[in-house]
């Protein structure tokens, strides 16, 4: 057994995350506990965020918050609601020096100066499905920060390559609700037991198939696709593939890694360098996918070497199986 399997933490399936995380820390003998921590404050906020979108029918939390962000977007209110809990829980955790949201122009600086970690968030992704009960989500990456702890936050702190990335995962509000991530060390997946507010181990070390028959994009853009994505998409219908796009990227990602994949979101005529971006929702999901045996590129270069130059900025993003992604990006 090589030292990567040794070192994958084997718990059985239904241990809960706080003990998961225990086991992995115990992993890392010079592991403070902060990082741990961390992920235990993204989990918790996402409990209170999956609880008001449950009862998001219900109550006065739907429809559009009255603002737009920084992408002209419009916010919807559970936008604003998930990005207000998880910068707090963030906060009030004490481990986070400073968040980059999608929410936020700016980078949010939690004057927490001991801290060594950034977040980059997309507090609630599939904004355009929420009032329609589909399944949405929350994209998170940590990194360390370069800068000395106690000075103040420098942009090289914030504008690091995926790659640089020390723990990415994602929330999944859906039929049951899903905390999947990774330290680098393979993929898990946890399934949130409401009745006992605990994330379970229920998917572990999670792998994507190399090759599948799934292909998510929304060809309501065909004619505005470059030729090498039309050509691939022509290719998947001539094969008899399945067109399944959700439009919640979380979703349709997650479903990919369980069964096999690809997800484009290329450039188009009305978004040069596509839609999502690069900090808090492409980065994420490349490391994910690739500590799952994936492909993530943004049509030339793996996601990961990116080098960012911009909070917001956007990129193409072919994620997936690697066997289709290669094919989709060959012509690139
Ligand atoms: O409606 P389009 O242009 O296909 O875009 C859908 C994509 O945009 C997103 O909604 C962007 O994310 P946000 O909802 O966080 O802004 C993705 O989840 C989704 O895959
Ligand atoms: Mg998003
Ligand atoms: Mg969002």
């Amino acid at each position: 057994m090589g030292k990567a399997e040794k070192s994958r933490i084997a718990l059985p399936v239904g241990s809960n995350l706080d003990r998961f995380i225990m086991k992995n820390q115990e992993a890392f003998p010079y592991a403070s506990g902060e990082l741990s921590q961390l992920i235990r404050d993204l989990a918790y906020a996402g409990k209170v965020v999956n609880r008001e979108i449950n009862r998001a029918g219900l109550a006065d939390i739907t429809g559009a918050y009255g603002n737009e962000n920084v992408q002209g977007e419009e916010q919807q209110n559970l936008d604003v609601a998930a990005n207000i809990r998880f910068t707090r829980a963030l906060k009030k955790g004490g481990e986070v020096a400073a968040i980059i949201s999608e929410e936020d122009e700016e980078i949010i600086d939690l004057n927490n100066p001991r801290s060594k970690y950034i977040v980059a968030i997309d507090p609630l992704d599939g904004s355009s499905n929420i009032d329609v009960n589909v399944s949405i989500g929350t994209i998170f990456s940590v990194y360390r920060r370069i800068s000395p702890q106690g000075s103040p936050i420098q942009t090289e702190d914030v504008l690091q390559p995926g790659s640089a990335q020390v723990a990415a995962g994602y929330i999944l509000y859906g039929s049951s609700t899903m905390f999947v991530y990774t330290t680098g060390k393979g993929v898990n997946g946890f399934t949130y037991e409401p009745s006992l507010g605990e994330y379970i181990l229920s998917h572990q070390n999670m792998k994507m198939p190399k090759d599948g028959k799934v292909y998510s994009i929304n060809e309501g853009s065909y004619y505005s696709f470059e030729p090498h994505v039309r050509d691939y998409v022509e290719a998947c219908k001539k094969r008899g593939f399945s067109a399944r796009y959700i439009g919640s990227l979380v979703a349709d990602f997650h479903r990919n890694l369980l069964k096999g994949g690809i997800y484009i979101y290329p450039s188009t005529e009305k978004a040069p360098n596509g839609k999502l971006r690069l900090m808090y929702e492409c980065n994420a999901l490349a490391m994910i996918a690739e500590q799952a045996g994936g492909k993530a590129t943004d049509g030339k270069q793996r996601i990961l070497d990116i080098q960012p130059t911009d909070l917001h900025q956007r990129v193409p993003f072919y994620v997936g199986s690697t066997k289709m992604v290669k094919e989709a990006t060959e012509e690139a």
